[in-house]
């Protein structure tokens, strides 16, 4: 085998950091140059302030640097022209993305019956929970006015990558592939947007935004059961729903409105998480059924669904959730080993 090619053959070790695929795959290697023993590599990146060129230097000289024959290896980096942009979307995205987003992935839209259950805290930590158990997640914040994903998972401040023209990278953390409207707006900006405007945002969270193979999206839905939930549920025909409800909210008040919703989206319930089932008493050790007991079991029934599991009332996760940290970064910890029992069971409704 000739040097340059022995040189591409060790160039398709290297992959684009947030792309996950060769630099060869992509496209990306403009050229290589030889000199002797002296090999020079031309990279077009997406945009040329790519954040993860040293990176990326990095790998091809470690890579290259391998083969015998080479004694220095440079990198220089350039940026693709639009044509070349434009293969790239193609190539990433498929033709058919945007006739069928999502079409090996089981999308899960997460809902409440009303706000303030929690339903944002579980979206993230289960959506965290399936990453750590090896399965590929993305997760969609479509409360696109109260999004709250952004604090609980730590990245308030990170902006997704654009590639000009074409499409998002969405960002990532544990494992997650994330996309919020908390992302892309500056600061705290309140929105004010209306229907057609946040159907239009869901859209392209779906259809421009390079979400690559998934086995999960989790979907967080605006709280409640009004019009916004149930316009983003049919725009997914293919999502089922999962419920998130705490044990004091009225078991036939929320099997109503959340029934409802399925019938007219055509969707199935696959099942039901309850948050803040009882609390563990620091001294005595004792599980206190605060809001009562078997609340869940009750509801799940009424909605011939299954109780997934409960979740405890733990300062703690209220701790995580404001320092941005996931509470199921240990599996093996009491609220990890909960999340990680109820993702099981999630696997297990298909
Ligand atoms: N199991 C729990 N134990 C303790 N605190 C919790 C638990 N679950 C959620 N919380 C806290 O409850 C508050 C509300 O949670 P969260 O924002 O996830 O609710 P939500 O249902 O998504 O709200 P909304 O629907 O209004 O967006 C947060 O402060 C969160 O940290």
């Amino acid at each position: 085998m000739e040097l340059k090619e022995k040189v591409y053959k060790a160039l398709e070790n290297v992959n684009d950091p947030e792309l996950h695929k060769s630099l060869v795959e992509l496209d990306m290697i403009e050229e290589v140059v030889l000199d002797g023993s002296e090999v020079m590599v031309n990279v077009s990146l997406t945009t040329i302030g790519c954040p993860m060129k040293a990176k990326m230097e990095e790998d091809i000289k470690r890579e290259v640097g391998k083969l015998d024959e080479v004694t220095k290896v440079k990198v220089i980096f350039g940026e693709m022209s639009k044509e070349q942009k434009d293969k790239l979307i193609e190539k990433l995205h498929g033709k058919q993305k945007k006739a069928e987003p999502f079409k090996n992935t089981r999308v899960i839209a997460i809902g409440s019956g009303k706000g303030g259950v929690g339903k944002s805290t579980v979206t993230a930590n289960l959506a965290v929970t399936l990453a750590e158990m090896g399965y590929k997640v993305g997760l969609i914040d479509a409360d696109i006015l109260g999004y709250s994903i952004p604090q609980i998972l730590g990245i308030k401040d990170v902006k997704p990558m654009a590639i000009e023209g074409g499409f998002i990278l969405p960002i990532e953390r544990n494992g997650v592939k994330v996309m919020s409207m908390g992302n892309l707006v500056e600061g705290d900006q309140a929105l004010i947007w209306r229907g057609p405007l946040l159907g239009g945002v869901l859209d392209q969270f779906m259809n421009d935004v390079y979400w690559g193979d998934l086995d999960y999206m989790l979907i967080d839905l605006p709280p409640g059961t009004g019009d916004v939930p149930l316009s983003l549920m049919q725009k997914l025909p293919k999502a089922e729903i999962l419920i998130v409800t705490t044990p004091q909210i009225t078991a036939a008040n929320v099997a109503k409105r959340l029934g409802l919703m399925a019938n007219k989206t055509n969707s199935k319930i696959i099942g039901l998480i309850e948050n803040m089932s009882y609390f563990v008493c620091n001294n005595c050790g004792e599980k206190h059924y605060i809001f009562g007991k078997a609340e869940g079991e009750k509801l799940s029934k009424e909605l011939n669904t299954t109780l997934l599991g409960e979740i405890p009332l733990v300062t703690g996760i209220r701790e995580d959730s404001d320092k941005g940290v996931p509470s199921v970064i240990d599996l093996e910890s009491e609220v990890g080993k909960v999340y990680k029992e109820i993702a099981k069971n999630l696997i297990e409704t298909k």
